[in-house]
């Protein structure tokens, strides 16, 4: 501004005959030049402070406060016949929630964080966190990107390990709106890792990535060993840019990592907006639904997986995760790095999955095939989960039909209307 000797006094020019830029400055092009910086500033503003969901305004959190960390503390105590403190992120979402119940089950310490965005129903998140606190877990509502919250976590709890599942989900998500997924899944990780790093002493981190990071890959089953360069969607690419990421933060700061790739994850209380959860609502509704397919009708399938079965694999990927070996954030020695594929090793074609909601839910659907928009999906998902058997101990046993008899169950009696709610 000084450069081009605009008056301190806005609307009372003076040129000055000897300033190069005098032949600019009248007053209508200073308004203009004016709005110009404002909206300039106020997009900057918008962009720096643009929260997780296009849809909702920059929120402001409120945490602290002596109740507040005794709250913290007694959620973090460990009990009889449990052994770890653990943050975990994402605490009201879907595997966050069943994750955090076994967790507090077997006696673990378990502080959960959510910041309850409304990508989906944020009713449902609500709900779901009146299970953990009926359990005794507390969960604080605030974002991974809020450095000053997560260090004052770690200031009131040494965390043994975090269980990372904040995150933006959804493939299809993706194209509407790119920025939150950088916001949670890369911003927000990062500002996680360099809050541990720097923790004394250092958590073992747990984190979810996804089995969209095999992209375009024909080769199945997938295998850990696989490339995974080819990313379908905006989604994978930031899942596979957090594999990348934790990659660095293992070698450089000694942080034990490990990733698990999770294969659509499906279950009582679910998200909403993943396929079996609304087309069991259109079904019911009379609405139709879409069903995609291939090239020459070819059908795309997923490895559904069911709920109970990632959440063991959470744990073992928990229980032999070993120690971070970094202290005032140096490293000291070589730290796990470690990858699984959690999936459940037998793909269904979404025709059968919709065969069985129909059957369950005993109405016929309105379907209607077309052929897959190019939207991010892939054809098809197949674990295979030989290393997470060996390593974690992990194997799924619920297969589609039992594990959407549960969630429909689950799902009539929520949505029933009714003032009970289904409990765990
Ligand atoms: O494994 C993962 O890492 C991911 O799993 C999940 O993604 P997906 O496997 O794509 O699940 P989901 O949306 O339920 O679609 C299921 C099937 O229905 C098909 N599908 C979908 C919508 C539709 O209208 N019609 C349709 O045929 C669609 O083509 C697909 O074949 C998680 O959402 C994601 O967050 C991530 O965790």
């Amino acid at each position: 501004m000084s450069q081009l000797n605009l008056p301190s006094t806005p609307g009372k020019l003076k040129p000055d005959k000897f300033s190069p830029y005098s032949h600019r400055l009248r007053p209508h092009r200073i308004t203009l030049f004016s709005t110009l910086l404002l909206a300039l500033v106020l997009l900057f503003f918008y962009i720096s402070y643009s929260p997780s969901s296009s849809s909702s305004p920059p929120r402001r959190f409120l945490w602290g406060g002596p109740g507040w960390e005794s709250q913290v503390r007694s959620s973090a105590k460990v009990r009889s016949g449990g052994r770890f403190t653990v943050l975990v992120t994402g605490a009201a979402g879907f595997v966050g929630t069943h994750v955090s119940l076994a967790l507090k089950r077997r006696g673990d310490g378990v502080i959960g964080l959510d910041n309850f965005n409304d990508y989906y129903d944020a009713k449902l998140k609500r709900d779901r966190r009146s299970q953990l606190d009926k359990s005794g877990i507390f969960v604080i509502e605030g974002d991974i990107n809020d450095r000053e919250l997560l260090e004052k976590l770690f200031d009131v709890v040494p965390f043994t390990h975090v269980m990372h599942l904040a995150a933006q989900a959804g493939v299809r998500y993706a194209m509407k709106n790119p920025s939150s997924y950088v916001h949670s899944n890369i911003a927000g990780f990062v500002n996680l890792l360099e809050v541990c790093k720097s923790a004394n002493p250092q958590p073992a981190i747990v984190w979810a990535s996804s089995s969209s990071v095999y992209g375009l890959n024909t080769k199945v089953p997938f295998s850990e060993k696989d490339r995974t360069d080819r990313p379908a969607s905006l989604y994978a690419a930031t899942k596979k840019a957090g594999e990348e990421i934790a990659h660095t933060y293992n070698h450089i700061y000694g942080l034990s990592i490990t990733g698990l790739r999770f294969f659509t994850v499906y279950g009582p209380w679910g998200r909403p907006d993943m396929a079996y959860f609304f087309f069991t609502k259109h079904i019911l509704s009379g609405k139709q639904i879409e069903i995609f397919e291939g090239p020459n009708h070819r059908s795309v399938a997923r490895d559904f997986t069911y709920i109970d079965d990632i959440v063991k694999g959470c744990l073992g990927a928990l229980d032999t995760a070993k120690k971070s070996t970094g202290s005032g954030g140096k490293k000291r020695g070589p730290a796990q790095l470690r990858v699984f594929n959690l999936g459940n090793t037998s793909p269904v074609p979404v025709t059968r999955l919709v065969s069985i909601l129909e059957k369950l839910l005993k109405v016929k659907a309105n379907k209607k095939l077309m052929p897959m928009p190019s939207n991010g999906d892939v054809m098809f998902t197949h674990a295979n989960i030989s290393s997470a058997q060996r390593e974690l101990g992990y194997k799924p046993t619920t297969d589609l039909e039992t594990g959407l008899k549960k969630f429909v169950h689950w799902y009539l009696k929520y949505y029933s209307g009714s003032k009970k709610r289904s409990s765990w």
